[in-house]
């Protein structure tokens, strides 16, 4: 009795479950028949697995329903957009309907609603605006955003030309190196502090959010916060998100130690902030003295702001510059190409800046390819719908969620031909492809630190071609994923040397086309203090005023000794002025100059003979 009671129950309930998923599915684009409770979870578990990762998975589905799908998680229905076009019409001319942010779960549970990536409304917009404006500050008049990322540059490569300099180049693991240097870029921009390697709290807090990252499965995304928070649950929170909340701590740290260098009088803020800290300090400071009571800038506030803003900065700029080498190590004719391109630019004479841009088409065709084969999310953030909206002409019920699938679209055979292969020549062919080239998303969620990775992508790859060669350090890695079911889509594991061109002033004269030229090349490099090995003596030519003052005035005595060499001591055999040393070059270069000095006094010989033949001449 109580089991066909039980099963009327069931029957019952799964029952009015279909119905309602059934009335729910009209007001969605077509996808596969979901089950209640578990939705598509098992058809998407499946076709992902048979198709070899998460794209290739929503490939099939897009094959199969077209270019707008959806796909149900559980209960709740996703929208994919996998048309550019679709998703230019909806997330930038109707941007108002398309920009809201779904932000539960795993998204929302350190951040609860503050930060820039997961609020919403009127919070967002304030925090965003500002963060735009500080970053967009930094790139005005002095360019500070230009000065730290080539600063920064500078000091890794300099550094691990110190302590990572084997067979004739930098050796380096790639993700490392460049973890490290983007990492010391957004924390100078953020809090104006550069990590060191084996600084041990930014290799565990590296180590932390990769893991955590690493741990968050689309289930998790998906749990609500109030299942994230409840003590039951805290085996899995724990697991999955200790690592963010260790982040979350270093941010705290950092402001804790910045208000306490202000009030001891160590960190003084001027007009202008130098960093994204400062900037946030003086707008509290600004609402405070404008009586803005409920003013939402302030300390917790800075904290999460200063969490989203690194971990969105570090980890997508850093793997998209290991992806990038690892499509140049796969292809020296593109490096052959870009360095013919920047030393004509150049001259090989000085770094390459921003306002080269304009002149450098074949490495900006470069780093678009390089950010449509990294594509680093293999799912896109999902944003939602408030009301009832049409996508590609179907009614879309409000409560979905939806995204534009970046991966999908970069991939797409129709718009990116022989879409698996590394090709910048695709860009400079058709300049109207640029447009389908969406990385950093679309509309008013779009990326806010497009520029600023824009600008890191464009000075680290292109000085990194003109400093060094790039050599693989064992077999070439594959142009491949290895996280082909993460949220994340990384590149493979690799070492790599830099090698640094030959030292001799030879090749760097004919790589600046002269010597003087070339000098200034090897002292942009290795700074004004440098030895060139003539053969097998060293020369050390001064490139400093300061310094030349200092050792051929202050200190003559020991600076005066002419280097007579071979073809010099020739003709004078040790004789005359300029190759004779010592006693005999005291004498005579005392008596010349003497006698020139006789000729310039009284009846003035030097002058009269001058005069008169300029005349004659
Ligand atoms: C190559 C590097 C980068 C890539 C490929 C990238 C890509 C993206 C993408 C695809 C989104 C989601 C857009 C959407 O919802 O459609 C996003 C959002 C975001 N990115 Fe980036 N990003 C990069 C670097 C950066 C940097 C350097 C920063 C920080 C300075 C940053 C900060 C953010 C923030 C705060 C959001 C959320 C924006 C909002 O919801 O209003 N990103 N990024």
């Amino acid at each position: 009795m109580v089991i066909m009671l039980l099963f009327f129950v069931l029957t019952f309930v799964i029952g009015v479950l279909t119905i309602n998923l059934w009335r729910a599915r009209r007001k969605l684009p077509k996808g596969p028949t979901p089950l209640p409770l578990i939705g598509n979870f098992h058809q998407l578990a499946y076709t992902c697995w048979k198709a070899g990762g998460t794209v290739a998975g929503y490939n099939e589905f897009r094959k199969e329903f077209g270019k707008v799908f959806t796909i149900w998680l559980g209960p709740l229905p996703t929208v994919h957009i996998a048309d550019v076009e679709v998703a230019h019409e909806t997330h930038v001319k109707r941007a108002n309907i398309f920009g809201v942010r779904y932000s539960n779960g795993g998204i929302n549970y350190i951040r609860e609603d503050k930060g820039v990536i997961s609020s919403n409304g009127e919070y967002w917009q304030e925090h965003r605006r500002f963060a735009l404006a500080t970053l967009r500050n930094f790139g005005l008049g002095r360019n500070i955003m230009e000065e730290k990322i080539m600063e920064e540059y500078r000091y890794r490569f300099q550094d691990y030309k110190r302590t990572n300099f084997k067979n004739g180049g930098i050796e380096v693991h790639a993700s490392s190196c460049f973890d490290l240097l983007v990492g010391s870029i957004i924390n100078t921009m953020l809090v104006s502090e550069r990590f060191e390697q084996g600084d041990e709290e930014f290799d565990y807090m590296l180590e932390s959010v990769e893991r955590s990252l690493g741990r968050l499965s689309i289930f998790d995304s998906f749990t609500p916060p109030w299942i994230l928070k409840s003590d039951w649950w805290q085996w899995r929170t724990k697991y999955v998100f200790g690592g963010l909340e260790f982040l979350l701590g270093m941010a705290k740290r950092q402001i804790e130690r910045r208000v306490e260098a202000i009030s001891n009088g160590e960190h003084a803020i001027g007009e202008d902030a130098e960093d994204f800290l400062d900037a946030f300090l003086i707008k509290m400071d600004k609402d405070k003295r404008d009586g803005i009571v409920d003013s939402s800038f302030n300390l917790d506030s800075l904290a999460i702001d200063l969490f989203d803003l690194w971990l969105a900065g570090q980890e997508t700029t850093s793997t998209t510059m290991v992806w990038a080498c690892v499509c140049l190590l796969n292809h020296p004719e593109v490096v052959a190409e870009l360095r013919r391109e920047l030393l004509e630019v150049t001259g090989g004479t000085r770094c390459l800046t921003l306002r080269d841009k304009p002149n450098t088409p074949y490495l900006n065709a470069t780093i678009n390819e390089i950010q449509r084969i990294a594509s680093i999310f293999n799912t896109n953030i999902f944003r939602i719908l408030e009301e009832d909206a049409l996508i590609d002409g179907q009614i879309v019920s409000a409560g979905a969620v939806f995204t534009a699938q970046i991966s999908l679209l970069h991939t797409d055979e129709a718009v990116f031909k022989d879409n698996t292969k590394f090709d910048p020549g695709r860009f400079m062919e058709n300049n109207n492809l640029e447009k389908n080239l969406i990385a950093f998303g679309l509309g008013k969620r779009s990326c806010l630190g497009e520029s600023l990775a824009k600008a890191e992508l464009y000075l680290i790859t292109g000085n990194l071609i003109l400093d060094f060669d790039l050599e693989p350090i064992g077999p070439v890695p594959e142009i491949k994923t290895t996280t082909p079911f993460g949220l994340m889509k990384r590149p493979p594991s690799y070492n790599i040397r830099f090698p640094v061109p030959v030292y001799t002033i030879g090749y760097y004269a004919w790589k600046a086309g002269g010597i003087v030229t070339g000098f200034r090349e090897i002292e942009r490099i290795y700074e004004k203090n440098f030895t060139l090995w003539m053969g097998p003596i060293p020369t050390v030519p001064i490139a400093d005023f300061e310094i030349a003052h200092e050792t051929h005035v202050k200190r003559a005595h020991t600076f005066e000794v002419r280097w007579v060499y071979g073809p010099m001591n020739f003709i004078r055999e040790g004789r005359g002025i300029a190759a004779s040393n010592g006693e005999f070059w005291q004498e005579h270069r005392r008596f010349a100059l003497k006698t020139l000095r006789d000729f310039g006094m009284g009846r003035n010989i030097m002058e009269g003979r001058i005069v008169e033949e300029y005349n004659y001449r």
